[in-house]
């Protein structure tokens, strides 16, 4: 590393070759991972602002990250309520909520997106971000399946871009996958990687293709899954014994469906059918088109592949 990458400057980057621990984030999207981000960087003692489009979804998210926190101590505090309440009390501490994502960004050191997995709405919102960020503030996209290089077209700062792919649930999951696309900064990255690291995840490097590395790779399992039941060769539920106890896999891949969401799930298919018409794993899913088209959208509806308790 250069010896001008290694001065940390507070507050703003005084050149492009200068860049401060990330401090203070912003998140769009107060949906699965995006309350699952802000928590984790809240718990980490960074100062946390989330958004999304209406105060009732993030005062439901606000309920979602308090109840995430209350079974989290109860494994890091056993037996010390008083420890448990300090924890969440601190890390409720860290977190503004808000619907106006424009004044949310002002001070941010960081942004990340966590909204809807649809790349028009995606470069909508970078766009509208790139003017009202201060120029040192780093973008950031949680995308499943959409290239990064095709979100940071929407903004002037590729340099300044990147991707940082969380697993759900994002308390639990040990992982973060850190993208850099060929605009992306040394500084960046290394921002990126560092924040990544500062929010308890271990990180890997990869290139901004298809599906990163977990997703590219969970997508003929998922998909070979599908088939495998449409088929009629197994039900869905022996499929995910199987999956759990044939493999180890904690859950199914059916389980796992629902618990990302089907919903997303459509979107991340759809995306890469339309992308790679041709390649038979993105052909279209039947029975998730159902589910999709009847808003069975898995554990965040109460139902999907099978039915939950709301
Ligand atoms: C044709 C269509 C094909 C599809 C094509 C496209 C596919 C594209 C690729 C897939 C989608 C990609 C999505 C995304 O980009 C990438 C991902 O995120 S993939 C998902 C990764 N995650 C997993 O695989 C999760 C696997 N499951 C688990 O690890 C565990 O099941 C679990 C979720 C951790 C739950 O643990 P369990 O032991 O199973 O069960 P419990 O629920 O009892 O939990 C035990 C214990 O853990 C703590 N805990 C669990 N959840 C939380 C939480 N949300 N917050 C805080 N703490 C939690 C808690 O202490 C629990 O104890 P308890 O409180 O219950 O006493
Ligand atoms: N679900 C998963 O397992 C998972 C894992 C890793 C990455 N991702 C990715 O993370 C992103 C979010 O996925 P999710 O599962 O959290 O979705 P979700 O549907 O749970 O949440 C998306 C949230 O974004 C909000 N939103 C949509 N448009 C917005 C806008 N313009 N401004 C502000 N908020 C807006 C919605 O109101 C919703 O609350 C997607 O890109 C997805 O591919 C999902």
């Amino acid at each position: 590393m250069s010896f001008s990458s290694k001065i940390f400057v507070r507050g703003l980057a005084t050149s492009a070759k200068q860049w401060s621990p990330i401090k203070t984030v912003t998140i769009i999207g107060s949906g699965l991972m995006g309350s699952g981000i802000a928590q984790v960087a809240a718990s980490t003692g960074h100062k946390v602002t989330v958004v999304d489009q209406t105060q009732d979804i993030v005062d439901k998210a606000s309920a979602s990250i308090k109840k995430s926190l209350s079974r989290v101590v109860k494994k890091k505090f056993p037996d010390d309520p008083k420890a448990q309440q300090t924890y969440i009390a601190d890390t409720m501490g860290h977190l503004t909520l808000q619907t106006d994502a424009v004044s949310a960004v002002k001070s941010a050191d960081l942004v990340v997106e966590a909204i809807v997995e649809n790349l028009d709405v995606k470069r909508k919102l970078f766009a509208t971000l790139d003017e009202a960020a201060p120029q040192h503030t780093v973008f950031a996209s949680n995308t499943s399946s959409i290239p990064i290089k095709d979100i940071a077209v929407a903004t002037k700062r590729g340099d300044r871009f990147g991707g940082l792919h969380f697993f759900n649930p994002v308390p639990m999951m040990k992982l973060v996958e850190v993208i850099r696309i060929p605009e992306t900064s040394e500084e960046t990255y290394n921002a990126l990687e560092a924040f990544g690291k500062a929010v308890g995840k271990k990180t890997v490097q990869c290139k901004d293709e298809k599906g990163f590395i977990v997703n590219r790779l969970l997508v003929p399992y998922m998909v070979e899954s599908i088939r495998l039941a449409e088929r009629g060769d197994a039900s869905t539920r022996d499929i995910d014994v199987a999956m759990k106890l044939g493999a180890g896999y904690p859950m199914g891949p059916f389980e796992l469906l629902d618990y990302v969401g089907l919903d997303t799930i459509k979107f991340i298919l759809d995306g890469w059918h339309e992308s790679d018409p041709t390649n038979p794993l993105f052909q279209p899913c039947e029975s998730l088109n159902k589910l999709v088209k009847e808003n069975k959208f898995g554990m965040k509806t109460g139902e999907g592949f099978y039915s939950y308790d709301k």
